[in-house]
């Protein structure tokens, strides 16, 4: 018998073959990132959480597609996506003539909904429009020219201006903007009630249509709130108890109250303006005991929570395909920001299953 000679593979070689094996698969995520967004805004449209959820209980296809008045075989292959991705629960169904699944909501369909408290319909439909995808093919030249902005490239407008012009994209950006508060806000409030404590009034600068502030006057019946944006935002917003709406520029004036909340309004600009935001919300407050609550991402350079730091460098990239100077922030990016606004000292917290932080500064 001859000998069998087992060769030694040098570890090194081993590291890069499995380095290569995964490299053949992960390609493929960025072949068709795209496939997800398109699918799930595609489930939005259709409906099919709503007809789920009126049903009031787990669906089949074909009630699924004769409700919806849609091709049972294509659905069938859109269900058979979205379950694989744990968007709806498939529950294997069978009668004496029949195998099949019936379709059942999942935490991450409620969010599919348009009108559930955790949706995030109206986000997924921004972000998904052409407006908002189209910039997104000059981002390279952006980066390589350091000139064209991505968003004003492709529609001759910053984002704003563009809203300002556009009724229904306005309409559909503030709704997304809503989604985000409803998100955010509960959380700040229960993981950060001191934020709110001693505080009479309460202005939010950016505030789109009152939904953040809706929340704090709901959680918090001292607080007398103003919700203050562009008048175009601002004509549009429902009457809110409890919640003045004022309309105006913030790098002009913002409204007088003892603290200024501002969420994911810095993110869209660049340092020379922030700071003369922060200047225009140190003015509206007291000298002695405001503060100034500033709900943003801060990125985190050494990243102990992968999920969470991934998220947050998506939307430092969303932020330069979208504004002209926009930009997530580091700690010390902010720190530069907020010392030279003129705030004496501030504090940092994270808050609990959010991208965001709260930095309280104090004038
Ligand atoms: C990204 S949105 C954030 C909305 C809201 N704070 C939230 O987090 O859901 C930025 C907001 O800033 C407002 N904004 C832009 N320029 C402004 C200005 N010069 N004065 C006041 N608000 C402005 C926009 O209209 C928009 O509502």
């Amino acid at each position: 018998m001859g000998e069998t000679r087992r060769e030694t593979v040098p570890a090194l070689e081993k590291e890069e073959d499995s380095e290569e094996a995964h490299a053949q698969l992960d390609i493929w995520k960025y072949i068709f990132g795209f496939v997800e967004l398109a699918v799930v805004k595609c489930a939005i449209e259709l409906g099919i959480a709503e007809a789920i959820e009126n049903n009031g209980g787990p669906m089949t296809l074909s009630e699924i597609s004769s409700t919806l008045g849609c091709d049972p075989s294509l659905l069938n292959r859109i269900m058979r996506f979205l379950t694989h991705r744990n968007i709806f629960k498939a529950i294997p169904t069978s009668t004496n003539t029949s195998h099949g699944y019936s379709y059942a909501q999942t935490p991450l369909s409620h969010r599919l909904m348009r009108n559930d408290k955790h949706s995030m319909a109206a986000l997924i439909l921004l972000e998904s429009s052409p407006v908002m995808l189209a910039p997104w093919h000059s981002l390279s030249a952006c980066v390589s020219a350091n000139s064209d902005f991505p968003f004003e490239n492709t529609h001759a407008q910053d984002l704003w201006q563009y809203t300002a012009a556009n009724p229904d994209h306005s309409n559909l950006f503030n709704d997304a903007m809503a989604c985000h508060a409803n998100l955010t806000v509960p959380a700040i409030i229960e993981d950060y009630s001191e934020a709110f404590d001693g505080i009479n009034s309460l202005v939010d600068v950016g505030g789109g249509n009152g939904t953040a502030m809706s929340i704090v006057v709901k959680a918090c019946s001292w607080i007398r709130a103003i919700n203050f944006d562009l008048q175009h935002v601002i004509d549009k917003a429902p009457e809110i108890e409890r919640v003045e709406h004022v309309a105006g520029d913030m790098f002009v004036q913002v409204p007088k109250a003892d603290a200024a909340f501002i969420m994911a309004v810095l993110h869209d600009w660049r340092d020379e303006e922030c700071i003369q935001i922060l200047k225009k919300c140190r003015e509206a407050i007291p000298k002695d005991n405001g503060r100034v609550i500033i709900a943003e991402v801060v990125i985190d350079e050494e990243g102990n929570h992968e999920k969470l730091k991934d998220i947050r460098l998506m939307l430092d990239m969303v932020m330069m395909a979208h504004t002209n100077f926009g930009k997530e922030r580091t700690l010390k990016e902010w720190d530069h920001v907020i010392k030279m606004a003129g705030f004496r000292t501030y504090t940092v917290k994270s808050i609990k299953n959010t991208v965001n932080f709260a930095i309280m500064a104090f004038p």
